[in-house]
C-alpha cells in the first residue's frame, strides 16, 4: 500500500493521477502543490497577520495541496520547532522542514517530530551533502535536496535523494531578491527524470506556476499564499491546484 504520508509517494501518485476518484478534493486536483505555511519573510516582514497555522494548515487541507512546508528557522523567518511539531501531528499531510541544518542531530529532531521530508541545503553542505542525505534516509525521511546553480545539481545527482528543488531564489541574499522562475527553467533539465523536481520560491501567479510545471513536478509555495488573506486564501490555493482561477 502506499504510503502517502511520504512526500515523494504523493507527488508521484499525484502525477499518475491515481488518487481517489470518489474523493472530491482530488476529483479536480490538477498540479501537485506544496503550501507553505510561512510566518515572517526577511522581505515582507509578519505573514501570519493574527491567524493560526494550525487554521492556515486546514485551509491548505481542504484547498487539495500535496504537502506542507514550515520553515523553522526563528533568526530570518521567525519560524518555532514546537509549531512545527503541531503541525506533523495536526495532519495527514506530509511535512517538509525547511531550515539551515548542519548537524545531524537536527535530523534526527526533524523525523521524531513526525516529518516526512527534511531540507537539504547543497550549498551549505557542499561534500557533505550525500552523507547528510543517506543519514536523513536512515531515520526513515524523504529528503529534498535544495540546488541554486549547474554545479549544486551535480552534488544533488551524486546524493541518493528522491526529490530535488530548484530554489528560484538565492538564499545567500536571504529573500531580499525575488526571485525568478526563469531559473527553473534553466535548470531543470539537468536534474534526471528519475528524480522528482520541485520549483520552489517565487511563484507568485498562475503563469508562474504553469511555467515551471512545464519542467517539474511539483511547486512549492509560500509567501503569495500567505499575503491573500484569510476569507480568500483558500479559494486562491484551490486555483494554484485547479490550475485555474474560478
Ligand atoms: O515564499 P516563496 O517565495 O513562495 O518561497 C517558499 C520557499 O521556497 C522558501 O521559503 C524557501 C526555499 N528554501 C528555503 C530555505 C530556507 C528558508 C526558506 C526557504
Amino acid at each position: 500500500m502506499i504510503n502517502f504520508k511520504r512526500q515523494a509517494n504523493a507527488i508521484k501518485n499525484f502525477k499518475e493521477n491515481k488518487h481517489d476518484k470518489n474523493d472530491p478534493v482530488n476529483k479536480i486536483n490538477k498540479n501537485a502543490i506544496i503550501a507553505e505555511i510561512k510566518v515572517h519573510s526577511p522581505k515582507y516582514g509578519d505573514l501570519l497577520k493574527n491567524r493560526k497555522e494550525l487554521d492556515i494548515l486546514k485551509i491548505y487541507e481542504e484547498a487539495g495541496a500535496v504537502g506542507i512546508s514550515y520553515i523553522t528557522d526563528k533568526q530570518h523567518f521567525n519560524g518555532n520547532f514546537k509549531v512545527f511539531e503541531e503541525i506533523c501531528k495536526n495532519t495527514e499531510l506530509p511535512v517538509l522542514r525547511k531550515d539551515f541544518i548542519t548537524t545531524k542531530d537536527e535530523i534526527e529532531k526533524t523525523a521524531e517530530a513526525g516529518a516526512s521530508t527534511v531540507l537539504i541545503i547543497s550549498r551549505l553542505l557542499k561534500e557533505e551533502t550525500a552523507e547528510f542525505v543517506d543519514f536523513a534516509m536512515s531515520c526513515g525521511l524523504d529528503t529534498l535536496v535544495e540546488v541554486h546553480n549547474k554545479e549544486e545539481i551535480e552534488v544533488a545527482k551524486d546524493t541518493k535523494t528522491s526529490m530535488i528543488g530548484i530554489n528560484n531564489r538565492d538564499i545567500r541574499k536571504l529573500e531580499l531578491d525575488d526571485g525568478t522562475v526563469s531559473l527553473t527553467e534553466k535548470l531543470a533539465n539537468l536534474i534526471p527524470k528519475d528524480r522528482i523536481i520541485i520549483s520552489e520560491s517565487g511563484i507568485a501567479n498562475l503563469n508562474d506556476l504553469n511555467t515551471v510545471l512545464k519542467y517539474t513536478d511539483a511547486a512549492l509555495i509560500g509567501t503569495s499564499f500567505m499575503k491573500t488573506n484569510f476569507e480568500t486564501q483558500k479559494e486562491f490555493v484551490k486555483s494554484f491546484v485547479r490550475g485555474k482561477y474560478e
